[in-house]
């Protein structure tokens, strides 16, 4: 049996440091949780001449992750670094050593989640990833165990802290953008690129590994339908507003007989529903269960101490299966085949804001459109453009497919500019 447990950490940044906090202030809990001391024994960092708040004895740095990674003596391997490729070869390299793993990579897990859990069973090692996904909640454990007895249906939620500091920011401060965004930056929420947090691909990496867990298939990146913040317009959150709704940032992913459907887009959420009052870099993921009905989790989405909360459990555990000599026990085979079907199938409301010219027969020629396409409508809204002789015009159609509302906006284009179009969430009149 192990007297004392010793960790090596790939990363000294946001994650990193904070990870490194609480284990040092946690000790003596820990301690006290496992009957062993834990300790950090190695830390990668990149840059040595970075100036650091940590408390860490400078002599554990090093640049030569090899020096971790081939120590006999570090147990675990705490890959918070970022980055895909040399993440993923740090990874490999330790399982294959047969260290325990965890990370709080959502790039490599939902690039490479599949086959690195197939070389941890393999290896007879864990490989834990609770910070990747919302990260101070603890939402893969809620989905591996916590409702491992039900069958999910679908999953919903906003999990990406970033983008949802932004949205908060703009509507509640009237903050631009580019300042809400280096902000977000500014306190460690944002990645290392931001274009992944605010192109969506962040959300959609992470609607990727929950899709994969709470469904036992495999779900790719290029199985997300993806729409970012770019497609949000001067003018749209006030809109939205003005019909009772908050624009979100939302991740979406459903199972029915015909297989999966999985989408992040920014959406018109109801003011009613539950998620339009997730604010700021807070995350929350509504889980449908066949038997349990309906769930939701709530909490910091990203940020260091939140973030390092998650990875600090996933070492608990590690430590545990090490005291017990049981890593590696949890058998990641999916279950089902891959069966991907398009979000165009879905029904929903939409909204729909369009600049034309303002003239006779106008509106009649817009409507005939959506009356090809058997869409029917709920309002038509008009009101001035800022240029002369134009008007925008706001429609909200009942619940149409995704298909039907393409094929109207490519048909509007004739005759109309599509300012912007979006989803209506949970709203659930007419
Ligand atoms: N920030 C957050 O709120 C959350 C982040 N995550 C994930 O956690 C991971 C870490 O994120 P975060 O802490 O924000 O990132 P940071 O950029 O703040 O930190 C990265 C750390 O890794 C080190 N590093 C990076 N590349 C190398 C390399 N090639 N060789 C050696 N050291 C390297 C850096 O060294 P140096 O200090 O010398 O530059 C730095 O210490 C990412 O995968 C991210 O997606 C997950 C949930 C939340
Ligand atoms: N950039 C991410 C960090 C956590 O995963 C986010 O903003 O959610
Ligand atoms: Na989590």
């Amino acid at each position: 049996m192990k007297n004392e447990i010793s960790i090596g950490l790939l990363g000294l940044g946001t994650v990193g440091s904070g990870v490194a906090t609480i284990l040092q202030q946690h000790q003596q809990d820990l301690h006290h949780k496992l009957g062993v001391p834990v300790s950090i024994k190695k830390v990668l960092i990149k840059n040595e001449n970075k100036e650091r708040f940590s408390t860490l004895d400078p002599s554990v740095f090093t640049t030569n992750a090899q020096e971790i990674l081939n120590d006999p003596s570090i147990d675990i391997i705490v890959e918070v670094m970022g980055g895909i490729e040399e993440a993923k070869q740090a990874i490999e390299h330790a399982l294959r050593a047969g260290k325990q793993v965890v990370t709080a990579n959502k790039d490599v897990m939902a690039e490479y989640g599949h086959e690195l859990l197939k070389l941890a069973d393999a290896k007879k090692c864990d490989l834990f990833y609770e910070a990747s996904v919302a990260g101070g909640i603890p939402i893969i454990r809620t989905l591996e165990d916590g409702l491992a007895s039900d069958r999910i249906s679908s999953l919903m939620g906003i999990v990406n802290g970033t983008t949802n500091f932004i949205l908060t920011k703009m509507k509640q401060e009237n903050m631009s953008y580019e300042v809400a965004l280096a902000e977000a930056t500014r306190l460690g929420y944002a990645e290392a690129d931001p274009s992944a947090d605010v192109d969506g691909v962040d959300a959609a990496r992470k609607m990727v590994i929950l899709s994969s867990l709470a469904f036992s298939t495999e779900v790719h990146l290029s199985d997300v339908l993806v729409r970012g913040m770019k497609e949000i317009r001067d003018g749209d959150m006030d809109l939205a507003e003005g019909f009772g709704y908050t624009m979100k940032m939302v991740g979406s992913s459903k199972k029915n007989q015909d297989g999966i459907e999985v989408a992040v887009e920014p959406v018109f959420l109801a003011n009613s529903h539950l998620l339009a009052s997730v604010n700021n870099e807070f995350n929350a993921v509504y889980i449908y269960g066949d038997a349990v009905g309906e769930t939701m989790l709530y909490g910091p989405g990203a940020g260091s101490l939140p973030t390092a909360t998650s990875v600090v459990s996933d070492i608990i555990a590690a430590c545990r299966n090490l005291l017990l000599e049981v890593n590696g026990k949890r058998l990641h085979a999916a279950q089902h085949d891959r069966v991907i079907k398009s979000a165009n199938h879905r029904y929903a409301k939409y909204f729909h804001r369009l600049l034309v010219k303002d003239e006779v027969g106008v509106l009649s020629n817009l409507t005939a459109i959506y009356s090809n396409h058997n869409a029917s409508l709920q309002s038509v809204k008009q009101h001035p453009a800022g240029n002369e002789g134009m008007a925008e015009i706001i429609l909200l159609t009942h619940s149409i497919s995704r298909q039907q509302h393409l094929d109207v906006i490519e048909d509007l284009k004739d005759i109309a500019s599509v300012i912007s179009h979006y989803r209506i969430e949970g709203d659930e009149s007419a």
